[in-house]
């Protein structure tokens, strides 16, 4: 157990149809604060159920995403073109769904060099472009792991040089991947879970109210930022004390 360096907000959603409406809520604030302070937007996306889940509130809330930058808070180590890509599965979902994305609006991994040589590159470009991320969106697995932090791999989680590193032997293949690491994520103004699935409940209650440092989730803690967490109702069943 340790201290929250700022209070969690947790959003309940009864149906998809309101964890979407919220994302959009989330999406509409931070990037009105952030374009009134600065000219770009820049968001931190993550893979899994949550690419599916924002081109969604994306497409009904119809916000302006001209001065909108996407970077990837992990990516798999794989060819942009590999069906294992994260980039590609957004790609294909939003530049067919959202016309006014561009390709350009996303700052990808350049996955043809070698893993370290990539995860360095990553760090520069992130560096080059973004002094505080205005809005990170995780997701997390049944195992309490977020970007690619994994509970197997807890010397990831004290890394406090680097920002973006490689991963190797991830156990959630694909094995190779990049995954910002901990300063990078908790120097943001919003992180923002969105978590969904009874499956999850047990261990949702065990990172946002034990917070239970053996889930790399429970490490997640802003130090100047907002910490949000998304649920739907099965995700979200066994945190009645923090709603
Ligand atoms: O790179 C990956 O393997 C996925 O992106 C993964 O890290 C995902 O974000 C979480 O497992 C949550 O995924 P779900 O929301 O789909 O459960």
């Amino acid at each position: 157990m340790s201290e929250r360096k700022s209070p969690l907000k947790v959003i309940p959603s009864a149906s998809e149809e309101q964890l979407v409406q919220a994302l959009g809520d989330l999406l509409t604030r931070c990037s009105q604060e952030a374009l009134a302070r600065q000219d770009k937007f820049s968001v931190g996306l993550s893979g899994g159920s949550l690419i599916q889940l924002l081109t969604k509130a994306l497409k009904s809330c119809n916000l302006k995403t001209a001065n909108w930058v996407f970077f990837f808070c992990d990516e798999r180590y794989v060819p942009l073109d590999d069906s294992d890509s994260t980039y590609g599965a957004y790609r294909a979902e939003w530049l067919t769904q959202l016309p006014s994305i561009q390709e350009s609006q996303f700052v990808r991994a350049d996955t043809s060099i070698p893993l370290d040589a990539c995860a360095a590159d990553y760090e520069a470009k992130v560096k080059s472009q973004v002094d505080r991320f205005d809005l990170l969106l995780l997701g997390m697995g049944p195992d309490g792991h977020t970007c690619s932090l994994f509970p197997e791999q807890p010397a990831t989680l004290q890394e406090t040089q680097r920002l973006v590193i490689p991963i190797r032997n991830s156990p959630k293949p694909p094995p190779e991947r990049i995954t910002f690491t901990l300063p990078l994520i908790n120097n943001a103004r919003n992180v923002a879970f969105v978590v969904t699935g009874g499956g999850k409940a047990s261990v949702v209650k065990s990172v946002f109210v034990d917070l239970d440092k053996k889930f790399p989730a429970a490490w997640v803690n802003p130090t100047n930022g907002q910490l949000t967490l998304m649920v739907d109702a099965g995700a979200g069943k066994e945190i009645e004390t923090l709603k």
